[in-house]
């Protein structure tokens, strides 16, 4: 796996920010465009795993000796540690670590105009929900709307869908989220706002967007004075640095890349398949099965050895 970073002029990111809000711009879902424009955040994300000769040297191929490696405790494995470590500085902050799992998490939205993603974090950097905004389980047939209607509340998505933030919150399994931090692709709605004051979470992370047309919407307003109100600590984000993950597979590359500058920001994602690690995957999962089992009927016999008469 290989990760490029390009550096960037970005300033810090600890100010304490008021109330903001922002429009992911134009979606064309046919080439995985999805065109954030007026974005005043700068983040380029690719991911290559490109096979042995990758960086980190951990790649499906080599997953299952690594773990027979650790399992042996085999000292080899602490050398090679070692130098990886060695060789690791490029690696990125938590703030682009996390913001880009929100991003990500926003690419599973159906909605064709607005994709949200969020992704709240323990006090010691754990990622213990994720979410994106969609319409609630079960409800996500065609027959629910995906527009918007003002005289018929029926037939607008805002009746139904349920927003990044809400389902962030509630797929954390009854976790505790007292402290934590939510990064959100886009500034929380007053609803949003309310379920993270009530969950505990005491740090928001939004993404912060030019020129949008949500900024000075009254229900954002209440937004930041709940937040304020509630001791919330609410910031925007700002990139450390120019982070760029490439998705490739030995066959074609699957690219998946937010990338900002100054006046705009592009999330790229290429439609290639990812059948060949896929299925790769699924042949170390089956070959740990098939030794999983061999070592329980070896168990097994062992009992019965034990234990016979
Ligand atoms: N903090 C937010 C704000 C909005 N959303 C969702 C709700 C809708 O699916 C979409 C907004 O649609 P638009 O008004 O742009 O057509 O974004 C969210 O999940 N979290």
């Amino acid at each position: 796996m290989k990760r490029s970073l390009q550096s960037n002029n970005s300033t810090t990111n600890e100010e304490n920010e008021g109330a903001s809000c922002s429009k992911i711009g134009s979606t064309h879902i046919n080439n995985h465009l999805l065109d954030t424009s007026n974005a005043d955040c700068n983040l380029n994300l690719q991911i290559n795993f490109d096979g042995p000769e990758a960086q980190t040297g951990l790649t499906n191929e080599t997953t299952l000796e690594l773990v027979n490696d650790i399992m042996d405790n085999n000292s080899s494995t602490e050398t090679e540690t070692k130098s990886l470590n060695e060789n690791q500085k490029d690696y990125i902050s938590w703030d682009d670590l996390f913001m880009a799992t929100a991003f990500l998490m926003a690419k599973r939205s159906r909605d064709p105009v607005t994709q949200v993603g969020a992704c709240i974090v323990s006090s010691d950097h754990k990622i213990i929900g994720t979410g994106y905004n969609e319409m609630p389980t079960r409800c996500c047939d065609d027959s629910f709307p995906l527009g918007k209607d003002k005289f018929n509340k029926l037939n607008d998505k805002r009746t139904y869908i349920c927003h990044a933030e809400l389902n962030a919150v509630l797929n954390t399994n009854s976790i505790s989220l007292q402290n934590c931090i939510i990064y959100v692709s886009l500034y929380p709605c007053n609803e949003c706002a309310k379920i993270i004051i009530q969950s505990g979470i005491k740090n928001v992370v939004y993404c912060k967007y030019k020129n949008n047309n949500r900024r000075h919407k009254n229900e954002n307003m209440a937004s930041h004075i709940m937040f304020m109100t509630s001791n919330i600590n609410c910031r925007s984000y700002t990139p450390k640095q120019n982070i760029t993950f490439e998705f490739k597979t030995t066959r074609e590359p699957e690219k998946l890349q937010i990338n900002a500058d100054e006046s705009e920001t592009q999330i790229v994602l290429t439609n290639e398949t990812t059948l060949e690690p896929v299925n790769d995957i699924m042949d170390n999962i089956s070959s740990i099965e098939s030794e999983t089992k061999s070592l329980n009927e070896y168990s097994y016999n062992l009992y019965n050895l034990n234990y016979s008469p």
